[in-house]
């Protein structure tokens, strides 16, 4: 038996998972905290887990990488040898709707894209080649988390801007698709075909970004050109008025690398409390700053549901998931409470637990469920090899 080795590499964390070449999970854990405060957590298949903190500085997503690595080739499915690794890629362009096999055009093609997500596409691509070098038998495969949004009608995709831009690819991809797709399918395998009707999938992590899915479909979503648009997340500040970048390029002198910098790394719940983009951190924290970044965390991803509900003509059901969306009661009473316009209602108790189910049984049904994007990287390596 060989084995698949799956990563995805986010704006704060390395996850990764390992699957026999049928597809059963063996094991699964994250590097959290890249660039911060590094965590490494481990879950083997029996449900024996593992946690620890790595060193007392912050590590980069390569040495990252070599970690996770090291730890694979030394654990106990290391002798099984590793016969494809899927690797999540936040960008496909307009070229990749679907999952692909990583040779080398296409390698060349994603890193034409690396401007578009420069967060995210660099370190994709970094880790695609680590990978070939540790596992050169390896198939090497690629899942887009745009190919999600591709069939969003083509309103929904538009900028009004100048025909020509248009033509040219300047158009709203929208991100997190490949954790959109793990919600539609357990959406689709609870309620049958038509996945819940009308559901709002509400993805709050670093990177946050929401997802309006007609019968599991998306519809439209908040990310779009690149991932800095939408609600406000850990580093970025989310939709800005452009007006704001003219001015500080044009009148403050800022380089145009500089604002790039700035609005991915340095802007906002960070830029915000002037403490930290990290959810835990930030509710720990007692400063006015901190409770004004939070308080604006809800209001953005209020004000992206009142948008997308305005897209869907009405909601059915709300899902929250990802790091934040998953773990923080907290968080998503925050944003249940300004709600109540649409019929909201939590179940505090369930809330707390957080059980499937959250919602009072009145207004839309309110559902926590974990997302689960290396399973979809996993779903496009045997795509791939049934196709090849
Ligand atoms: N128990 C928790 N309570 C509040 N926030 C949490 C909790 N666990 C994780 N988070 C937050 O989730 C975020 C990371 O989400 P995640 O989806 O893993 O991000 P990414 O994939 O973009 O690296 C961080 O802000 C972290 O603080
Ligand atoms: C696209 C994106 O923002 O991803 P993540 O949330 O994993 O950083
Ligand atoms: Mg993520």
């Amino acid at each position: 038996m060989t084995q698949w080795l799956v990563l995805n590499a986010g704006s704060s964390s390395l996850k990764f998972a390992l699957y026999a070449d049928a597809g059963a999970e063996l094991m699964r854990g994250a590097i959290s905290g890249i660039g911060h405060r590094p965590r490494l957590r481990i879950r083997t298949a029996d449900g024996q887990a593992d946690e620890e903190t790595l060193g007392s500085g912050p590590i980069d997503m390569d040495a990252a990488a070599a970690l996770v690595f090291d730890r694979l080739d030394s654990g106990p499915h290391g002798k099984q040898g590793i016969s494809a690794v899927g690797h999540r890629i936040v960008h496909g362009g307009q070229k990749l709707a679907g999952p692909a096999r990583l040779d080398a055009p296409t390698l060349d093609y994603l890193s034409t894209l690396e401007p578009l997500a420069p967060l995210h596409q660099p370190y994709n691509l970094a880790i695609v080649a680590a990978a070939a070098q540790r596992y050169p038998d390896a198939l090497q495969v690629g899942a887009f988390d745009t190919a999600f949004h591709a069939g969003r009608p083509a309103l929904q995709k538009l900028y009004g801007l100048p025909r020509a831009l248009i033509e040219d690819g300047i158009i709203a991809y929208g991100f997190h698709g490949l954790s959109f797709e793990a919600i539609a399918d357990r959406l689709t395998r609870r309620f049958g075909p038509d996945a819940g009707g009308r559901a709002l999938v509400l993805h709050l992590g670093s990177g946050s970004s929401l997802c309006a899915m007609q019968g599991g479909r998306s519809i439209a979503t908040t990310m779009g050109f690149s991932p800095l648009d939408g609600p406000v997340m850990a580093t970025r500040c989310g939709a800005i008025d452009p007006g704001v970048l003219l001015h500080l390029m044009l009148r403050k002198g800022m380089a145009p690398d500089a604002v790039e910098n700035m609005l991915y790394h340095r802007s906002g719940l960070a830029g915000v409390s002037g403490l930290s983009g990290d959810m835990q951190e930030l509710m720990a924290a007692d400063t006015p700053q901190a409770r004004e970044a939070l308080d604006y965390f809800a209001l953005t991803v209020c004000r992206q549901i009142g948008a997308l509900t305005a897209a869907l003509e009405g909601v059915d059901r709300i899902v929250f998931t990802a790091g934040i969306g998953e773990n923080s009661p907290a968080a998503r009473a925050m944003v249940a409470r300004r709600l109540a316009w649409l019929g909201v209602v939590i179940d505090e108790a369930a809330n707390e637990a957080g059980t499937e189910d959250i919602s009072s049984g009145q207004g839309p049904a309110l559902h926590v469920i974990a997302t689960d994007e290396e399973r979809m990287v996993a779903r496009a390596i045997a795509a791939v090899i049934d196709g090849a």
